[in-house]
């Protein structure tokens, strides 16, 4: 068991299991654990390692107080790698963290007009821009700095996509941001190349200390272009390769259908049908030349677990529509998104041929709600497993579960083998103990998760 120098004695932590270079399956459940008296806990966001033996980082968020959610800290441990024993090194930095957005879509989807509108627009933000160009001359940096008046600083990362060999000039380059310019910017957007599957650029932003500790991953937005998006996900790929339009929809926090000028109405409408049958989770809105408000792409919270309401609640809603906007109105439409949520995850548990016979290549969005409350010790057998054994697999999840024995609702998010979890607020005492989970991933058997979830209920 992990031990922490930091003053967290009072403080329950459920700490993961490190497990050694063969260690495929678990031997002890992927763990996390609540002090059921205390309102206060820390929260394990855990990065399972199967594939190295070599110390790596956990995780752990701390939500503070739990009335004071503000104080929102993570807490970054660097562990020794043996499986019973580990030293944790704590470090607590205040929760000001720079929010970062990724901005992707596939080649010519909008993405440049996406970003040429963030920064001419009025917000007051001083944005620092990454840019990611695929080959040696950067021509949308060169655009984007011809319109610029927001920019605070624009950086180029030339010959390579972000998600395979620049991934460490990534790391670098928000380091030297940081290093140099801290305090005058308070927005990273970066743009990747039209080729890159956005997952790996994610998990950057956990696997690397030196930008966990100062960024915290505000949101993924795809531009989808309605006009050619088709003929992309349509594509068929070679075993082991992935269709990076397909990856970019389904790790989607926004979708914006962009360049609806160019499609008629059924094929926008046909297109959002497909876009969600991928990604139940993300806001979607359509427009064209990217015009969007800002804070539908900016301050999204998308990795923030004090938003994951919002997101299992609007899970399966079919647009964002103006009224929609706003998380303050959402929950106005409570009922009729609970409503539709219920159906669609019983849509998806039940008949995986819904929606025009459309098979994007295996991805797809599947939705638990059931009420109840779980066995702790089964929850955190089954969950660890599964992403032992299906991490690769599960792009995105989130949820909200009721635990026996618990007064909080438990909120998770995860991407891949990256989890994070935490208690957030009370349930209510006539309300119904409902659980909620999504999961976005490839190959997904939704009456396997279905079956397995309900396992663990009292
Ligand atoms: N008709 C139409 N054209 C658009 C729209 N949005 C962008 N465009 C045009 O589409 C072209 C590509 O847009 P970009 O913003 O450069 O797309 P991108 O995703 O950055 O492109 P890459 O960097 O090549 O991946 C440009 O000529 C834009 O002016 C739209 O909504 N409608």
């Amino acid at each position: 068991m992990a031990m922490f120098s930091a003053d967290i004695g009072s403080v329950f932590v459920g700490v993961a299991k490190r497990f050694s270079a063969d260690a495929v399956h678990l031997r002890r459940p992927f763990l996390l654990q609540f002090s059921g008296s205390r309102r206060l806990y820390a929260a394990a966001a855990v990065r399972v390692n199967r594939a190295t033996s070599k110390a790596t980082s956990l995780r752990y968020v701390l939500p503070g107080l739990a009335s004071s959610r503000a104080f929102l800290r993570s807490f970054v441990t660097s562990a020794a790698t043996t499986e019973e024993s580990s030293d944790v090194l704590t470090k607590i930095p205040p929760d000001d963290r720079i929010p970062a957005t990724i901005i992707t879509g596939f080649l010519g989807s909008g993405k440049t007009t996406l970003l040429n509108h963030i920064l001419t627009a009025d917000h007051g933000k001083h944005i620092a821009v990454i840019e990611n160009e695929f080959g040696e001359i950067d021509i949308d940096g060169s655009l984007v700095a011809a319109k610029t008046t927001g920019a605070e600083d624009i950086v180029m990362l030339n010959n390579g996509c972000l998600c395979c060999t620049v991934r460490g000039d990534l790391v670098r380059m928000i380091s030297e941001l940081i290093e140099k310019k801290k305090g005058k910017f308070d927005h990273i957007v970066i743009e990747t190349t039209g080729l890159a599957n956005p997952s790996p650029i994610i998990q950057t932003f956990y696997a690397e200390d030196k930008i966990f500790n100062d960024v915290k991953l505000d949101g993924v937005v795809t531009l989808v272009d309605s006009k050619h998006v088709g003929i992309h996900l349509d594509e068929k790929k070679p075993d082991g390769v992935v269709n990076e339009a397909v990856e970019q929809i389904a790790y989607a926090d926004r979708i914006i259908v962009n360049k609806t000028d160019l499609v008629s109405e059924p094929e926008i409408s046909s297109l959002i049908k497909r876009i969600r049958n991928i990604n139940t989770m993300a806001h979607l809105k359509r427009t064209s030349y990217g015009k969007v408000d800002l804070d539908y792409v900016l301050g999204i919270g998308g990795f923030d677990l004090e938003r994951i309401e919002s997101t299992v609640r609007s899970e399966g809603s079919k647009e964002d529509h103006k009224e929609h906007d706003h998380e303050h109105k959402q929950h106005d439409h409570d009922h009729h998104d609970e409503h539709h949520h219920q159906h669609h995850s019983h849509e998806h548990k039940h008949d995986n041929h819904e929606h025009d016979h459309v098979h994007d290549p295996g991805v797809s969005s599947v939705s638990i709600v059931c009420e109840g409350s779980l066995d702790l010790n089964k929850a955190n057998m089954w969950l660890g497993t599964l992403l032992m054994e299906r991490s690769d697999d599960i792009y995105r999840m989130k949820g909200i579960l009721s635990v026996e024995g618990m007064e909080e609702r438990f909120v998770f998010q995860g991407v891949h083998d990256i989890f994070q979890g935490s208690p957030d607020r009370l349930w209510g005492s006539e309300e119904a103990r409902i659980n909620k989970i999504v999961f976005i991933g490839k190959n997904l058997n939704a009456k396997e998760l279905d079956k397995g979830f309900k396992a663990c209920l009292l």
